[in-house]
This record gives structure tokens, sequence and C-alpha cells, in this order.
């Protein structure tokens, strides 16, 4: 794997930096009375990547699941490079996006080859005839996607155990496997959930480097995290969600310098946030409660006279 974080991807075919990839405008779930996302607006370039922070219920991962097709959102849409988005998630991943998940979701039971395997249907052409026929055509494609398989693990540096069984990796090595996995299918934009949850400080350290990789190699990324440290110093762009509405978004510096992120954090009342009218009201009426105890108990102890 290549740990320059400088130098980008400029190969023929590659797209040109500073195109728009993802155009996500408007975007609203609701479940039932609720609203997870409302109204949000995003967009990623190629070159670039792009961090999506927000206090735990701000709605990240479902505004994900609204960009693979897994939602289809209530209001809104979504392109990738120029088209709408079909509402199917396979058919996302054939488009040109692919994800990571918040929970590990391997195949256990499979080696990591097969994992990755897996993760090439989506590129492979042979249809259904041709591997039950297992003919030239079968056995060559079979072959590329072998190729493609250990290229991409050697990417990641899972190369030596092309042959484990999944399961038997230690939990930094499985999240690497499941980016692999991802990439497998060729993506033009990687969507991360939580790459580093549960990782030790070099395991961080390390899929930090493989991200500035993907992304130098021309793959467009955009990661929600938990980890403030790894979004500012990985991040073009980071844009933070709170109650479901797109708070700020700017670079690194802008965003963590600003005093109504810091305070969505602490779970501080933000001026003209979503919930600041009810937890106004709230208050108010608990310092009304308040005054009348406080009035009561003075005219008790004046009867008790
Ligand atoms: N399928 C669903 N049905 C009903 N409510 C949902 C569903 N999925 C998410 N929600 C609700 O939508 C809100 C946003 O959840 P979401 O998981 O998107 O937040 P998040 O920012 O990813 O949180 P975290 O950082 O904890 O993963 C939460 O109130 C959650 O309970």
């Amino acid at each position: 794997m290549t740990t320059d974080t400088t130098t980008k991807d400029t190969t023929p075919g590659a797209p040109t930096p500073g195109t728009t990839v993802l155009d996500a405008r408007g975007v609203t779930m609701r479940f039932g009375g609720l609203t997870a996302v409302n109204g949000v607006d995003l967009t990623v370039n190629s070159g670039e990547i792009v961090g999506l922070i927000g206090p735990n219920g701000a709605g990240k991962t479902t505004f994900f699941n609204c960009l693979t097709g897994l939602y289809i959102p209530t209001e809104g849409e979504v392109r990738y490079k120029g088209t709408v988005l079909p509402a199917k998630s396979f058919k996302v991943t054939a488009a040109g996006i692919a994800r990571t998940f918040q929970n590990i979701r391997l195949f256990a039971n499979m080696t990591v080859l097969e994992n990755v395997l897996v993760g090439r249907h989506t590129r492979t052409k042979e249809g259904f005839w041709s591997a039950v026929l297992r003919g030239p055509g079968f056995h060559r494609a079979e072959a590329t996607s072998r190729e493609r398989a250990m290229e991409l693990l050697e990417f990641v540096g899972l190369a030596p155990k092309a042959g484990h069984l999944a399961r038997n990796l230690p939990y930094g090595e499985q999240r690497k496997l499941e980016i692999a996995r991802a990439l497998a299918s060729e993506p033009g934009l990687l969507l991360l959930d939580e790459p580093t949850a549960g990782m030790n400080p070099q395991e961080t350290r390390a899929t930090e480097e493989l991200v500035f990789a993907i992304r130098d190699q021309g793959t467009a990324v955009l990661v929600i995290e938990h980890d403030m440290r790894f979004i500012f110093n990985l991040c073009d762009r980071v844009a933070v969600l709170v109650q479901g509405e797109k708070l700020i978004e700017g670079d690194s510096a802008t965003v963590q310098g600003d005093e109504r992120v810091i305070a969505a954090y602490l779970g501080e009342p933000l001026a003209n946030d979503p919930g600041a009218a009810e937890a106004a009201e709230v208050e108010a009426a608990e310092a009304h409660a308040q005054a009348d105890t406080t009035t009561d108990t003075a005219a008790g102890k004046e009867n008790d006279r």
C-alpha cells in the first residue's frame, strides 16, 4: 500500500479533480412521525475526502442509507456523476458507489480472498449459464477476478492472509477486509461508516493512510466517524449533522472552531436549532413551577405562624 498522501492519480481515464461525483439535494427521511434526516444537501467531488460527523442519533447512517438505495428518501434527490441513482442497493453498487457498515458484515466462514471475490460480482459480466457450464469465458473471468482481488489484498496489506478464514482475522484486519471487498466493485465513491470504531491508535493511523491511498487512486470518499482527530486530519471538508439537519460544512479548521459544533457535542441548546423552541418552553415552565413552589412555601410559612 502506498502511503504517499500528496500525489493524485494522473492515469488516463482518471476523473478530473473537482468534478462532482455525489450530489445529494434536499434529502429527507421520515420514519412515521420522526424526521431522521431533514433537507440535507451534500456534494462530494472527485479527489476529495469528505467527513460527516454529528452526535449519536443525528441521522448520519440514515443519510448513508439514503445514498446507497437501502432507503428511498421521503424527499430529495441523489445523483451520482450526474445521474439520479436507482432505489436498489445492488444497482447503486453497480453504478459506482460502495460502502462499509458500522458493524462488520463479512462472510465469517469464507476465506479472505473469497470475501473480496464476492465484492467483484457486480463487475463480472459472465452470466448464469456461463457459471453453470464453466466454459472458457467463465474461467477467464474468474482468473481476472482473482488477480484483481489479490491486487486489492496487496493494497490493504492482507495478501499474506488470502487463504485465512475471515473470522480468524484480528478486528482491525477485518475492517481492512471490508474496505477491500467494497473496493472490489471498482467504485468511484466509497462510503465508510465508522471505519475506526473499536480500533487502537496504530490501527486508526493505518486506516488513515489507507483512506489517503484510496483517494490517491481516484476514488472519492465520504466517511462517518466519531473520532474527531481522525476526521480533522483526514478530510478536505467536513459536514456536521445535528438532529437530522446540516448545521455547518467547511474545512477542518472552520468546523473545529465553530462554537455551534462544540455546543452540539456538549449537548447545549443551540440558537435556531431544531429543538431550541421546545427546550426554551420546558425551561420557562420549570422556572414558573419553581416560582410557584417558592411562593407556596413562603405562604405556608406565613400561615404556620
Ligand atoms: N429504521 C428506522 N426506523 C425508525 N427510526 C429510525 C430508523 N433508523 C434510524 N432511526 C432513528 O433516526 C434517528 C437517526 O438515527 P441514525 O442511526 O441515522 O443516527 P446516527 O447519526 O447514525 O447515530 P450514531 O452515531 O449513533 O450511529 C435516530 O433517532 C434513530 O432512532
